[in-house]
């Protein structure tokens, strides 16, 4: 019956796709050994928004990047196609049963609890958080500068933002003080900041087949798998686990106490402490589930928000004329509100056109999380902005496609797709945002219709906070430092971990790297 079932199942073996170049790994070692969405331009340019290619087992799963098929995905579905069984389990794994680990009604109850805590006033109150952090970030650079006798250095980017924004998401999030930025050997810091390449780096043909044979079991066991073999993989998520589990219940019964005192503090998970206290008991989170939330938070939101910054910063160091006409942007602003006598805030981001420009070009060229994984969960029918043609030449205006076939959502080769973003969207070109160069019928993304954050019911609860700090960051770095490329400017990778990770050409195995000179900007205004 099950051979029948599986024989007899909606075809998708007519659309268009790459060789495979082997029948155990299928394309999953390109997809997983080349830098994260080289593979889906390739594909993309080569057989265009929906491509089928071959999973291990022989197994077909579909690379889609479609603007009308994931915004039916994402959006008009509702919970029509859910995260896979062995990736949930392996979220589970790490972030407990949070608002990551979970599908269908258990998250939506979830996340109906945790909206009010990331509304727009709620996260434009923790810019100053953002100015404060990236402020002291900035004078450890100094201190190093003038430690070296000269007016520049070279700096590892990502260990320090990925320092930095750990400390404001302490803050901002749970008001707790993680220390990251003065004390480099805080055990927590260092298991935090390198979990996702110590997790999913440099996966071998075996991690490989592992995960996709999990795919195929039933969700317990894939659970049962990952929570209590030794899978050396997953042994720093374990000790995460275990790290967080007494601090963040003892935050938690802190938020608690301070609710019943009638002090309402501004951190997330006060704000969440208290949407949770105002739930009936049948929509509220158990107290383990209201744990886990602290590790998704910081799990979803660190290394995310870091490596964002590092790209951002990266590409300033590329492009110098950008860097100086940003500086200027941000100088005359910094004028305006000095004479004023206050300090940036985030509207005034909004009137900053340059900075806005950086910031959505950046997310777009290097969106952190590349790619996003669903299976449909019943026979269905996708819908396609652009026909395909089959490989016996049919046009296909709407893609059938079976119950549990996988799909891997491609944020990075969305995000190039040339009838929205224009002939150039190879290129990093902030002016395509000032020129009204962007163009969609499909609305999909939260933020500049990108699909950076992913869209839809399920979309990137933090998108504004990531927003905001990456502009306060901008800000602060550029008003002080000038940046550029080392020697090894052309070996930085951006290594597909899951989060896209910047690694070094030859050093791959030393994990996340990214030097960078800084240089004292000069101040003609001063
Ligand atoms: C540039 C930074 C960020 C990027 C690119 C990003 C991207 C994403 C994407 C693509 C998803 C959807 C994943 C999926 O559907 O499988 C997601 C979900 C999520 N993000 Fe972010 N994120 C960022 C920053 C943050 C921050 C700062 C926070 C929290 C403070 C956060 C919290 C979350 C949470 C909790 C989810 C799960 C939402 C749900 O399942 O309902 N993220 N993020």
């Amino acid at each position: 019956h099950l051979v029948y079932k599986r024989w007899s199942r909606i075809s998708i073996t007519n659309i268009r796709g790459p060789q495979p170049h082997s029948i155990l790994y299928g394309n999953f070692p390109e997809m997983l050994e080349g830098q994260a969405g080289d593979i889906d331009f390739k594909w993309q340019e080569e057989f265009g928004d929906v491509v089928r290619i071959k999973a291990p087992f022989g197994e077909d799963r579909l690379l889609l990047s479609d603007p009308k098929a994931l915004q039916y995905i994402y959006h008009a579905s509702g919970y029509g196609f859910t995260k896979t069984s062995g990736r949930l389990a392996v979220s589970q794994t790490i972030f407990g049963p949070g608002l990551v680990g979970v599908d269908g009604d258990i998250h939506r109850r979830q996340r109906r609890v945790m909206m009010p805590g990331f509304g727009t006033p709620e996260i434009k109150a923790f810019v100053p958080i953002f100015f404060t952090h990236a402020g002291k970030m900035a004078a450890k650079w100094r201190d190093i500068i003038s430690g070296n006798g000269g007016l520049s250095c070279t700096v590892d980017v990502p260990s320090w933002t990925s320092r930095a924004t750990l400390d404001i998401i302490g803050q901002a999030a749970f008001d707790y003080d993680f220390g990251a930025l003065d004390d480099t050997d805080n055990i927590l810091t260092k298991i935090v900041s390198n979990i996702v390449f110590d997790t999913f780096g440099l996966p071998t043909n075996k991690a490989i087949l592992s995960l996709s044979l999990m795919d195929f079991l039933p969700f317990w066991l894939s659970r049962f798998i990952t929570k209590s073999l030794p899978i050396s993989r997953l042994s720093h998520a374990h000790k995460l686990n275990r790290l967080t589990g007494t601090v963040s219940k003892q935050l938690v019964k802190e938020k608690y106490d301070a609710l019943i005192d009638g002090k309402s503090n501004k951190d997330i998970m006060s704000l969440l402490v208290k949407a949770n206290a105002s739930q009936n008991p049948d929509t509220r989170l158990s107290e383990q589930e209201l744990l886990a939330q602290m590790i998704t938070i910081i799990m979803a939101g660190h290394e995310t928000t870091s490596n964002s910054l590092s790209w951002a910063l990266l590409e300033l160091a590329k492009h110098p004329e950008i860097q100086s006409k940003l500086r200027d942007e941000i100088r005359a602003k910094e004028r305006l509100v000095l004479s004023r006598g206050g300090s940036l805030t985030a509207t005034d981001f909004d009137n900053m056109p340059y900075l806005t420009a950086v910031v959505k070009e950046s997310l777009r060229f290097h969106p952190v999380s590349y790619n996003v994984f669903r299976v449909s969960e019943k026979d269905d029918v996708l819908p396609l902005l652009k026909p395909i043609i089959t490989k016996d030449g049919k046009v296909m205006y709407e893609v059938p496609i079976p119950k549990g076939l996988q799909i891997i959502s491609s944020i990075a080769a969305y995000n190039r797709n040339k009838d929205i973003f224009g002939e150039d969207s190879s290129v990093f070109n902030p002016d395509r945002w000032l020129c009204d160069n962007v163009k969609s019928s499909v609305s999909i993304g939260m933020y500049a219709n990108l699909f950076t954050f992913s869209g839809g019911g399920r979309a990137c609860i933090g998108w504004r906070f990531a927003v905001l700090e990456l502009s306060a960051f901008v800000v602060e770095l550029l008003n002080n430092f000038e940046f550029s490329l080392t020697d090894k400017g052309d070996s930085i990778r951006r290594e597909a971990c899951f989060v896209m990770t910047p690694t070094l050409e030859g050093q791959r195995e030393k994990g996340t790297q990214m030097p960078l000179n800084i240089r004292i900007a000069s101040r003609e205004d001063m």
